[in-house]
């Protein structure tokens, strides 16, 4: 065991002591079921507003906002409306944005040097939020795919993603982005050693509250797919992540992972994907009571809108289950494309 704090939240499970399990009928367990106000009264877990992280992405132009046939509902949408959506978001009480650039072709190259550019979309996206909508904090991705020509997260030379340069040049993308007023810097390239580079640089650089949440546990996960249609990497991605990203079979590696992530500098502690994971969040909540954060990515979104549109799910109905699921396995809060939709149906309109 980890020996950082074990947690005492409220949401961590406790198993209830056998002498508190009264013979049938002293105890009915339907009693506490059978009206909405007693559901209420003894319901564990909440979710609201608070807990919602919204993922946008970014797209060169003006009035701009392009559909994405593989997330019915989500669009690309020009700084401009980026703004907007922020306002909207903000206006809803939703905490927190997260920036994903649609990167052009045209500046994607094999060395990243677009991952930098102090004035790349996603750089200029933050400052314009910052500008219009102070008081939303700004969160972003760490990772070169977006900016490489060969869509892998790092730097590759004779078909190896190499680690220590691109560690390098993931410190260079990080300062530009806590330059231009990010609050979470979203490391997700799992390289070895980022977060501690990271850190080191900013605090160097006088950002001491600009917060690192590490996607800590990132698995290479089929569940991506439709996230790399937004930001138009799949067709540049030559071969898989599984060099970098955890295997999916992996539990106990994503602990140390973990406690090395914080022992580095991270903040806060992200699980991804989400809804097939929900044991790790679990783990990692217990283990070590840190701020924990899930991501509902973008092929678990597509699955619930697909049948959803289709008409085999109830779109709502599943979307607030799965959301709760989250609260219930002991994360802090979610990144979700669902993030306005839910934050209207919190608000009851
Ligand atoms: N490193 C980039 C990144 N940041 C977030 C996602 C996925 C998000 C989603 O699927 O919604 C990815 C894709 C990947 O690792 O290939």
């Amino acid at each position: 065991m980890p020996q950082l704090a074990a947690a005492q939240e409220s949401h961590v499970s406790r198993t209830p002591q056998p002498n508190t399990i009264a013979p049938f009928p002293a105890m009915r367990l339907r009693r506490t079921k059978s009206s909405g106000a007693l559901r209420d009264l003894v319901r564990e877990n909440t979710l609201t507003v608070a807990d919602l992280i919204w993922p946008v992405f970014v797209v060169e132009g003006e009035n701009v906002a392009q559909e994405i046939p593989s997330m019915p509902g989500v669009v690309r949408r020009s700084v401009d409306l980026v703004v907007k959506a922020a306002k909207e978001a903000r206006a809803l009480d939703i905490p927190a944005i997260c920036i994903f650039p649609y990167t052009d072709l045209a500046l994607k190259t094999e060395r990243c040097e677009e991952a930098w550019n102090p004035d790349n979309l996603s750089n200029r996206a933050i400052r314009a939020i910052k500008a219009e909508v102070p008081d939303i904090a700004v969160m972003t991705d760490i990772a070169l795919d977006p900016y490489n020509a060969n869509g892998h997260d790092g730097i590759v030379r004779n078909d190896e993603i190499v680690n220590d340069e691109t560690v390098a040049a993931l410190v260079k993308m990080a300062l530009a982005q806590a330059e231009a007023g990010a609050d979470i810097l979203g490391p997700s390239d799992m390289m070895d050693g980022r977060i501690g580079a990271i850190r080191t640089a900013i605090e160097a650089a006088g950002h001491h509250n600009v917060t690192i949440m590490s996607y800590t546990a990132k698995y290479a996960s089929a569940f991506y797919g439709p996230f790399r249609d937004a930001v138009g990497a799949s067709s540049a991605l030559k071969g898989d992540k599984k060099t970098y990203q955890m295997d999916p079979a992996n539990s106990d590696e994503a602990m140390r992972l973990v406690e090395r992530d914080l022992r580095e500098g991270a903040d806060m502690i992200m699980v991804k994907p989400g809804m097939p994971y929900l044991d790790i969040c679990r783990r990692v909540k217990d283990s070590f009571g840190v701020p924990t954060f899930a991501y509902q990515v973008s092929g678990e979104y597509a699955m619930m809108m697909a049948a959803a549109q289709n008409g085999w799910l109830d779109g709502d109905k599943v979307m607030a289950e799965s959301l709760m699921a989250f609260k219930r396995a002991g994360c802090d809060g979610i990144l979700t494309y669902f993030a306005p939709r839910m934050a209207r149906i919190l608000a009851g309109n």
